[in-house]
């Protein structure tokens, strides 16, 4: 691969704005330097790319397609921009990765991150942070690598940093580099951003053929914004199997719908975005959505009994209207139950699970929201949507002496829908079983506790083991992002006290416990029947 050097640039002798011409050569000096540091080297690059150790990519295009609504909503390229040569310091404070997730949840299509260390106070590493923040989101938004991109090794580095796009200025590359680099960046399944300012470079874009063309609202000679200069190119790309980007000075819903009347399906916002006092507002009404909508649930609070030993209990539970039936699978554990006695559990549980269940439910009916949500929020919307067709669900109980393998093992002998781990199961596990997973803590957790319990990937559900008296423990930790099935121990939960904390701490689920927990070999399905009528009662209107 050629080494573009500052006297071999290939733009020299086009009359670059004198800002670009400063970036292109400090940029220059940048790659030749980090070209030449051990581990950088562009061997080392195409070394780890060939290890396949460049995160998975999404498409771009398709990520920015399904979320426009032609004349109405545009796909959202939000940008994390400290400072500009224009503006000098903008945010210097900002957090990549924070500001990444707020964009994300707050429905942004596409994360701009600007990589330029001099002007823009930006690096890779805050490009690497943002995908990290946004990377378990299950409709994730693209990743830019908003850069002056002016050698292949540019977009080698993009890649292995978590970029799904790079941006590539034609104002800055001769015909030749332009094409060049824009077939490079599609070798490595990134369909670039292609910026234009005019038409000549615009007709040069189209010619790649470009997919995905930004015109530039902001002159680089001068930094002065003219919100027109995408409106008289607009027309060059209709009809076009192209999606059109308006860029810079973008400051309001008004200018949003006059570019979305032009034709226009996409807008990239830096300044007033990192200036919003309230970002995930600010972003809703660009993209002309009601504000103040919160999470959309199901309404709805579970139930969980647990310490069923036999077949008979089983459907007992299931008639009383719970919808988790939990075995314990350790030994030393009171109502402790065989394999072959979960594997018959489960298959009771099977075989009545018609009568509980909704199948003719659309699944978009407990599909609430295929938009922008937390990880966290997606499983438990997933699992909730499972119930309702598919209900109760055999949750096995283990301590932590069971390894790995005797889990999974089980988990297949027994047909378990849910494996319940304790506090002290390494933090992998949950990666390595095949079904939810559920994480028991006690309510005097630590605040390393507490923020495992947020990470996406260690489970899907945490349970909390709470006293009566520590309720308020359950309070702090139901406002964490993560669903909740709380157990209060040491007391009997009467329905009246049960609605009382559902309302304050409004679990995922609650255990039942005391009076209704199985204790030798019968239940008493009525007590359970009422515990569950007072959770659903209390559970109304749950963000879950
Ligand atoms: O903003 C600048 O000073 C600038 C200078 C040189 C090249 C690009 C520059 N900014 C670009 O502006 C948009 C975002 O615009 P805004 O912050 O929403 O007005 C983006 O393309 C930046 O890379």
């Amino acid at each position: 691969m050629a080494t573009p050097t500052a006297a071999s640039a290939p733009t020299a002798g086009k009359g670059l704005p004198t800002i670009l011409e400063k970036i292109q050569a400090q940029r220059l000096v940048d790659i030749a330097q980090s070209k030449r540091t051990p581990g950088t080297t562009p061997t080392d690059l195409t070394t780890l790319l060939s290890l396949n150790l460049a995160p998975p990519l999404i498409p771009v295009l398709s990520r920015m397609r399904s979320s426009i609504t032609p004349g109405k909503t545009p796909a959202l390229m939000a940008e994390i921009k400290r400072a500009s040569p224009s503006k000098g310091d903008i945010a210097l404070d900002a957090n990549a990765a924070s500001q990444a997730l707020t964009y994300a949840l707050g429905g942004a299509s596409v994360i701009s991150v600007l990589t330029e260390p001099t002007w823009f106070k930006g690096s890779l590493l805050d490009m690497r942070l943002a995908r990290q923040a946004i990377d378990g989101l299950p409709n994730r938004p693209a990743i830019l690598r908003k850069e002056f991109i002016l050698d292949e090794y540019q977009i080698q580095e993009a890649r292995l940093h978590g970029a799904d796009t790079i941006l590539l200025i034609v104002a800055m590359l001769s015909p030749a580099r332009l094409s060049a680099l824009y077939h490079f960046s599609l070798s490595l399944g990134m369909e670039p951003l292609v910026e234009v300012n005019n038409a000549t470079e615009m007709s040069l874009a189209l010619s790649l053929p470009a997919k995905l063309i930004g015109v530039n609202n902001r002159n680089l000679h001068d930094f002065n914004v003219d919100m027109g200069t995408t409106t008289r190119l607009a027309d060059m790309v209709k009809g076009k199997d192209v999606t059109l980007c308006a860029l810079s000075g973008i400051m309001g819903r008004g200018d949003v719908e006059k570019y979305l009347e032009e034709g226009v399906g996409a807008v990239l916002v830096g300044e007033s975005l990192m200036r919003a006092k309230d970002t995930t507002a600010f972003i809703r009404e660009l993209l002309g959505l009601e504000q103040g909508l919160g999470r959309t649930g199901l309404g709805l609070c579970r139930v969980k009994v647990d310490g069923v030993v036999t077949p008979e209990q089983a459907v007992k539970v299931a008639e009383a209207g719970a919808e988790l039936v939990g075995v314990h699978l350790s030994f030393g554990k009171k109502n402790r139950v065989s394999v072959k006695q979960a594997s018959a559990i489960s298959l009771a549980l099977r075989k009545v699970r018609s009568r509980f269940s909704d199948t003719s439910r659309p699944p978009s009916a407990t599909t609430v929201s295929l938009g922008n949500e937390s990880w966290f929020q997606a499983q438990a919307r997933r699992l909730s949507a499972s119930l309702t067709i598919c209900s109760p669900l055999l949750v096995g109980i283990f301590d932590g002496d069971t390894t790995l393998e005797e889990i999974i093992r089980t988990v297949h002998l027994a047909q378990l829908d849910i494996v319940q781990l304790p506090p002290s199961a390494p933090l992998h596990y949950s990666s390595h079983i095949p079904v939810y997973t559920i994480r028991t803590l006690q309510g005097t957790s630590n605040t390393l506790s507490l923020s495992l319990a947020q990470t996406p990937g260690y489970h899907h559900l945490v349970l909390l083991e709470c006293e009566a008296e520590n309720s308020d423990a359950a309070k702090s930790v139901s406002e964490l992002d993560v669903p909740l099935i709380l157990s209060i121990v040491g007391e009997t939960l009467t329905a009246d006290k049960v609605q009382e904390v559902v309302e304050v701490v409004r679990p995922w689920a609650v255990c039942a416990s005391g009076n209704v927990e199985i204790d030798g070999g019968s239940v008493d399905g009525e007590l359970v029947g009422s515990f569950v009528q007072a959770v659903k009662a209390a559970g109304e209107g749950s963000p879950w």
